[in-house]
């Protein structure tokens, strides 16, 4: 039986804020849709979980529970090794069945998070049956007509897709969607000319059996014992290593860095905004901390930058100088809003034209799980 996670709060876990921290930082809602919460309903939308299995399938769950996010019927989908396993999800049990390409016609929305290949192959078949997808794989991110969407920034780019009707909304990159979070207020104030943005990314980025595996390896570090890299070709515990994807032998980047340059040129849907990054895969169990620094168009002091994140939907400034007190992946984890700190003037410039923040968020909730719900959300 497979339990949506809970928040467990322990060394690994990472707890939600204490109720001090909670009254350091600004805490406002994330755009929400109030009106249609409401749980099981016959009027709310027959819905299938792609990937169920996974760390965000589970997530998924965990979400649309906390959201009330009204469904009239639910279908949880995975590959053949996980067909007639148990998933309990609102006060039910569920019997995962194996992912086909007929496994849409009864539904209207499909929450994808199975990986490229699988969703390469499906999302299609789901869209022509009339389901409308929101894929959290990287597969039709960059697809001509396909919306890449964070609600708070663009979700006018999904107006034409309409819920019941098919059609794929894609879900960014986590450190996409964590980076132009809490960047995107500062761009529409006055125009980001050039970001730079050097990651420090969570285990959870690389599924459920990466945090398995750092899981263990601390143990076995700490043991003295043979360290088992199955997942990873090198020890993650108590180390780092640039990011695990691809690198371009030419460019010298790699994919994660790549969708960083990319994703934020269609999110933006400008080319004018120049990007570079430098990804890294930190021992942590699920948020992602990134730095970056903004090169801007207008001048902006640091109380205008910090008011802007304070007032800005799904981000939280945790920013006290006084006490070193900034954003750790430990707070950010398991919470929904992005966290920015290190609010500071970028003082090689002799100008008020760069800035320099600290974020930490969650990877698996707003860097995935929860972005794609507000997504479903939106089509309500
Ligand atoms: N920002 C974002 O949008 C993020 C996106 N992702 C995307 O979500 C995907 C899943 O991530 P995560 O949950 O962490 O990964 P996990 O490895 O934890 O889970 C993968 C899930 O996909 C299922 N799956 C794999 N292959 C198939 C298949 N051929 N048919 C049906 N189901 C399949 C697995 O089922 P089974 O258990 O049966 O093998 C499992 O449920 C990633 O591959 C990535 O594309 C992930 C993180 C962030
Ligand atoms: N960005 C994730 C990996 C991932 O799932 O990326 P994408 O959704 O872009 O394939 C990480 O931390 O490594």
């Amino acid at each position: 039986m497979m339990h949506a996670p809970t928040q467990k709060q322990s060394m690994l876990g990472q707890g939600r804020l204490s109720r001090g921290r909670v009254a350091q930082c600004t805490r406002k809602s994330i755009r929400r849709s109030c009106q249609v919460r409401a749980g099981k309903t016959s009027t709310g939308p027959r819905v299938a979980i792609v990937g169920v299995t996974g760390a965000v399938g589970m997530e998924f769950l965990q979400i649309l529970k906390q959201r009330d996010f009204p469904y009239s019927s639910m279908k949880m989908l995975a590959s053949a090794r996980s067909a007639g396993k148990k998933v309990d999800f609102d006060g039910e049990t569920y019997t995962v069945e194996e992912l086909t390409e007929n496994s849409f016609g009864d539904c209207d929305l499909a929450l994808f998070s199975a990986g490229g290949s699988a969703t390469k192959k499906f999302a299609p078949a789901a869209s022509d049956a009339g389901c409308t997808v929101v894929d959290n794989s990287s597969a039709f991110r960059m697809t001509d007509g396909v919306p890449l969407v964070v609600p708070e920034i663009n979700v006018e780019a999904m107006k034409d897709i309409k819920l019941g009707k098919g059609g794929i909304i894609a879900n960014p990159n986590c450190s996409t969607i964590i980076a132009l979070t809490a960047v995107t207020p500062i761009h529409k104030a006055v125009g980001v000319k050039r970001m730079v943005v050097s990651t420090y990314q969570a285990a959870s980025g690389a599924g459920q059996a990466a945090m398995e595996e750092l899981e263990l390896q601390t143990r076995e570090a700490l043991d003295g014992k043979p360290i088992t890299t199955n997942i990873f070709p090198r020890q993650y515990a108590f180390n780092l290593f640039s990011h695990n994807s691809d690198v371009d032998v030419d460019l010298g980047y790699n994919e994660e860095e790549m969708k960083l340059v990319k994703e934020t040129a269609k999110i933006w849907n400008t080319k004018d905004v120049k990007v570079t990054g430098t990804c890294v895969r930190v021992p942590v169990m699920r948020a992602h901390a990134e730095s970056i620094n903004l090169e801007l168009n207008a001048p902006l002091t640091v109380d205008e930058a910090r008011k802007l994140l304070e007032n800005a939907a799904g981000v939280s400034v945790i920013d006290n100088r006084k006490e070193n007190d900034f954003p750790t992946p430990l707070v950010a984890s398991y919470n929904d809003d992005v966290y920015v700190g290190r609010i500071r003037r970028d003082i090689s410039r002799d100008d008020d034209c760069g800035i320099d923040l600290f974020v930490c968020g969650d990877q698996i909730r707003k860097g995935a799980a929860l972005n794609a719900v507000q997504i479903a959300e939106a089509l309500l």
